[in-house]
């Protein structure tokens, strides 16, 4: 279980309060209007921000202290982190060892998790020599890699065709069902939630609420959403 007990943080004038918590395994979508808080909220539980008062807690412990190297959480960005010299092998190891020196059973690793998300024999290809929805794969593989308990994804897939993003959001769903890992999805498009995740937190008048049903939240939303939503 993920908790954020009395969380609060303050950014210049716009101040985000969270006090709720995400159980194991969780698909959790990120909504709320822009300028809300979920990149805000996202970089409390990964650590890049300190809170201001609160506790987070990850199975009892508390990671409130403890740097994003170090915490059980990988992040996911939209603009997916690629290097354009090294190979998707190389950029996936990059999850593993920052300076790629891998052992001969993380080479191997490396190869099956870039099979898991499809890439199977493109191994050998830099990024400008894969399609976005593949450089995307490449990102996801190793986030994957890391192997951490809690995923945080960014609006991950904004930058793609529709029908290629409902395919990786398939996919990390199917990753995430067989890797038991709790995912937390920002996302502008009501349908990647719902698709997605079964439940949402949404943040408004800079709170984030505890996880809600996300079909009854979409199908009758509050004012605030309601209009975001359009
Ligand atoms: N470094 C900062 N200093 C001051 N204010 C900041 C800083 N970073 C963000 N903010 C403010 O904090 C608020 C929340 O920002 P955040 O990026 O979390 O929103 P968001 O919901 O992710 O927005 P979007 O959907 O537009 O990406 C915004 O009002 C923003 O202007």
């Amino acid at each position: 279980m993920l908790e954020l007990q009395n969380l609060s943080v303050t950014r210049g004038s716009f101040t985000l309060a969270a006090d709720l918590a995400i159980e194991p395994g969780a698909r959790v979508a990120v909504i709320g209007a822009s300028g809300s808080g979920k990149s805000t909220l996202l970089s409390l539980i990964a650590g890049f921000l300190v809170p201001d008062r609160g506790r987070i807690l990850w199975e009892g412990r508390d990671i409130t202290a403890t740097p994003p190297g170090k915490r059980p959480v990988s992040v996911l960005f939209q603009d997916q982190n690629l290097f354009p010299h090294l190979t998707a092998a190389q950029n996936v190891g990059l999850g593993l060892r920052p300076d790629l020196r891998l052992s001969s059973p993380q080479r191997v690793r490396v190869g099956q998790v870039l099979e898991e998300v499809g890439l199977a024999g493109m191994e050998d290809r830099k990024p400008a020599d894969l399609s976005g929805g593949q450089q995307g794969r490449v990102a996801l593989a190793r986030v994957l890699l890391r192997a951490r308990p809690v995923l945080l994804l960014d609006e991950p897939f904004a930058a793609l065709g529709p029908a290629l993003k409902a395919e990786m959001l398939d996919l990390l769903a199917r990753i995430a069902e067989e890797t038991g890992a709790t995912v937390l999805m920002v996302s502008h498009d009501p349908g990647d939630a719902r698709r997605f995740a079964p439940q949402t937190i949404l943040i408004e008048d800079g709170r984030a609420q505890p996880p809600q049903p996300t079909g009854p939240l979409l199908d009758d939303p509050p004012p605030g959403l309601r209009a975001y939503l359009g």
